[in-house]
């Protein structure tokens, strides 16, 4: 691991320490995902406590995560619902969604968290024709080359004063890179285009660096 990746990740051990502490639910979660041959491709716990920070400033009562994997940043998410609340996590791995289904057990929040197994593309055209009520924030945080389409499907099952944020937009720096040829990085572009031309969305990002490396977040709200 090269010096400053080094550096980033005892600076997250210490945030972690110093701000979010330890959690037996989320670490358990972790360990299973892990123990089921999961990827390693959580959010870490600063950016789940960001995300569950967010979820309980703009109050929200119903958020849609498209990207379950373990369910770790769901439990993050669905943690700051209150009782009668309601999170949606889209997932295409039945193996993967059923590990979310268990952790989200696990940490009791099966009565407010559903992980629904499909194709996200499929699991939000769903969503709308069954006249979803509006989400208050989604999270997206799948497969990247799809990320123009699954902007553009959030703006449809929100409303005005919703958050919408995506996870992993900036990839190590090659989000700058204009000839990326790289599928993630073409999605996070088109994405980042299709924000800047669609009058009902106000965006920013923030870069970030951890443990899990140099990438980052893409804030939207939406605003008409
Ligand atoms: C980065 S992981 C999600 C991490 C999770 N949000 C967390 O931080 O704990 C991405 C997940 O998206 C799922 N995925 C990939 N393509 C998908 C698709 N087309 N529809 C739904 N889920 C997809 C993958 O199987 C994987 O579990
Ligand atoms: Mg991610």
């Amino acid at each position: 691991m090269a010096q400053h990746e080094q550096q980033w990740t005892a600076v997250d051990e210490y945030l972690d320490a110093a701000l979010v502490g330890q959690d037996a639910a989320l670490t358990a979660a972790l360990e299973v995902s892990a123990r089921q041959g999961l990827p390693e491709i959580a959010v870490t716990a600063t950016q789940g406590k960001l995300l569950h920070l967010l979820a309980l400033t703009v109050g929200a009562r119903r958020i849609l995560e498209v990207g379950s994997l373990g369910g770790y940043s769901a439990i993050w998410l669905a943690r700051a619902l209150p009782a009668d609340g309601r999170l949606i996590s889209l997932e295409i791995s039945p193996a993967h969604a059923a590990v979310a289904r268990a952790n989200l057990h696990e940490a009791g929040l099966e009565k407010v968290a559903e992980v629904r197994t499909g194709r996200a593309a499929d699991s939000l055209a769903e969503l709308v024709d069954d006249g979803a009520e509006p989400f208050d924030l989604v999270f997206i945080d799948a497969d990247k080359p799809s990320n123009p389409e699954y902007v553009a499907w959030a703006l449809k099952l929100t409303r005005p004063g919703s958050l919408i944020i995506v996870d992993n937009v900036v990839r190590g720096g090659q989000v700058a890179d204009a000839q990326s040829t790289d599928p993630s990085v073409l999605g996070v572009r088109r994405m980042h285009e299709l924000i800047a031309a669609e009058p009902r969305m106000e965006a920013t990002a923030v870069q970030t660096v951890g443990a899990k490396g140099y990438d980052g977040f893409t804030l939207i709200r939406v605003t008409g």
